[in-house]
């Protein structure tokens, strides 16, 4: 079980997450949802620890995630991999290379850089493209792949870190709507075959229903919804988006945070980890 409490981290005077308590059983699908600059993507980062906590804890299967350093933190990172919208893959190398960088948490960044992977970890990295329907673009270099082909290979990255949490931060947000399925249908998929517990953002707020088990909503930092698709109403849903008028005011809200335009410092945020 992955549990928060009170977990808080401001940025100056912005409260990006605000006194958050939520637990998440193993082995669910869990939407996160809300405006933009609600505070989900801060919310996901502090979980895999890209940013440190002001306040709160962070516990998985009874260890303090919050207190780990080193070799250990650099294990919980590689334990719940983490997904970003722009995919984060080295666009000129090719797809299999890409998805080995996935080991860089296991085997130490020397040995990553001179590309010394085992026979098990190739294989352990077929086998994830293999899963992905993306066996025959192996050996093709990823800036050439779609969107969508660049993202489920992200995912197979993921895979190759044996992870037991997966933290997706806007997956689908630059895709068409065509690969966003495939996508979303990925993380399903794993999700359920090996039982790795998913985190995800989302903006459309159909494609929470569809695949989440669990929503949960932000609004200002904090959570104010917590619970399965059928309990998203729209007054629960105008509460989230912060909406007090009629339901076309709810809707023009949701569409355009979907449409939210790449933010800058995407890049800077992300960490090779
Ligand atoms: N590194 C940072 N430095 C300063 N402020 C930050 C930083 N990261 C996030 N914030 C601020 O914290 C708040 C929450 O941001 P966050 O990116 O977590 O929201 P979000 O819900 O993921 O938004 P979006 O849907 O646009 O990605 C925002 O006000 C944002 O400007």
């Amino acid at each position: 079980m992955l549990a928060l409490y009170s977990l808080k981290r401001t940025f100056g005077s912005v409260n990006a997450v605000d006194d958050v308590t939520v637990t998440v059983d193993e082995g669910q699908m869990v939407g996160i949802i809300g405006r933009s600059g609600a505070g989900k993507s801060t919310l996901l980062r502090l979980i895999n620890r890209l940013v440190e906590p002001s306040n709160g804890k962070i516990m998985f299967g009874g260890e303090d995630v919050t207190r780990l350093k080193g070799r250990e933190l650099r294990l919980w990172r590689a334990s719940c991999a983490m997904i970003f919208q722009q995919f984060n893959l080295v666009e000129r190398m090719d797809v299999l290379t890409n998805v080995l960088l996935g080991r860089v948490a296991h085997q130490g960044l020397f040995s990553t850089i001179a590309r010394r992977f085992s026979d098990e970890e190739t294989a352990m990295a077929v086998q994830a493209l293999h899963r992905l329907d993306l066996l025959p673009q192996a050996m093709q270099k990823a800036g050439t792949l779609s969107g969508g082909q660049q993202q489920r290979v992200a995912i197979a990255k993921a895979l190759v870190q044996r992870p037991q949490v997966m933290l997706a931060d806007e997956p689908i947000a630059s895709l068409d709507p065509a690969n966003a399925t495939r996508v979303m249908e990925a993380l399903r998929r794993i999700n359920k075959e090996d039982g790795i517990t998913v985190l995800v953002n989302l903006h459309t707020l159909d494609t929470a229903r569809t695949y989440c088990d669990r929503i949960i909503g932000m609004r200002a930092g904090r959570v104010v919804f917590e619970g399965t698709p059928d309990q998203l109403t729209r007054e629960r849903l105008k509460s989230i988006y912060d909406v007090e008028g009629s339901d076309l005011e709810l809707d023009e809200s949701v569409t355009s945070t979907a449409l939210r335009p790449q933010r800058a410092d995407e890049y800077r945020r992300v960490s090779l980890a």
